[in-house]
């Protein structure tokens, strides 16, 4: 089926992510003023800027953890920047998943049973099939049955990654996922995300303050913040 993408009273219809003219700030000068982007079904976007500019701000305002002072944000056409914070949690779950800079792992559980927990969370059936071949494909499948704290720092952040894809989302947001490291280990975050996405069907965006991985994007969006 051919999906249009004419806009129905400003949503576009085929958009994966659509920020219209969002504005915030926590009681102080703007953080973001009047700020719109959009993102296609499937695609790749880094948003770059300095440590302060607003990109975890950003995050939580597309996650629907905090409501925008004013403006509108959609995913997948669900608006998640109104209404009650369950229909938000609703709306995430059903679109977005998050490889946080500090990867959450649960540590009393499993490679797999992080993986599992993931699932059931967002409401998706995951076999262990399905788990063992996720986890293969990351190159971490020796690793299902370890425990968070057995893993090197890359395997867990593959590990995390894993547990994101999982869910089978429309969108993953990365959030610094190269700050820690060397360039040779940065490209192949970068590659590897890129390639998963793509791979998945899935969006993605980064958020860094690693300007290396500018190169690696069609698409960035730069943050500023707002002056010191
Ligand atoms: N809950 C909050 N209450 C008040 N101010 C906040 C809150 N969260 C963030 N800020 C402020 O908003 C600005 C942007 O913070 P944010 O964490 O979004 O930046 P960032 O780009 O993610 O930074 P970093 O790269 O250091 O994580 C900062 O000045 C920060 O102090």
């Amino acid at each position: 089926m051919l999906i249009r993408a004419v806009g129905l009273g400003g949503v576009s219809v085929n958009a994966l992510l659509q920020i219209d003219e969002v504005s915030h700030d926590f009681g102080g000068p703007a953080l973001f003023h009047n700020f719109s982007m959009t993102l296609p079904m499937g695609g790749q976007c880094l948003l770059v800027g300095p440590s302060g500019s607003g990109k975890s701000t950003l995050i939580n305002l597309i996650c629907g953890f905090l409501k925008p002072r004013s403006g509108e944000i959609r995913i997948a056409g669900e608006a998640i920047s109104q209404g009650a914070e369950a229909a938000r949690d609703a709306v995430r779950k059903r679109h977005v998943a998050v490889v946080f800079q500090s990867l959450r792992l649960v540590s009393a559980l499993s490679v797999a049973g992080n993986l599992q927990l993931a699932a059931r969370l967002a409401g998706r059936a995951a076999s262990q099939t399905d788990i063992a071949l996720l986890l293969d494909e990351l190159g971490i499948g020796e690793k299902a049955n370890a425990r968070p704290h057995q893993l090197s720092q890359g395997q867990a952040q593959r590990a995390a990654v894993a547990r994101a894809l999982i869910a089978r989302p429309s969108l993953l947001i990365a959030d610094e996922p190269t700050s820690a490291l060397d360039d040779a280990n940065a490209a192949r975050v970068a590659d590897m995300l890129l390639r998963l996405a793509s791979d998945h069907g899935t969006g993605l965006l980064v958020a860094t303050h690693d300007v290396r991985l500018r190169p690696f994007f069609d698409k960035a969006i730069a943050l500023e913040g707002v002056p010191a």
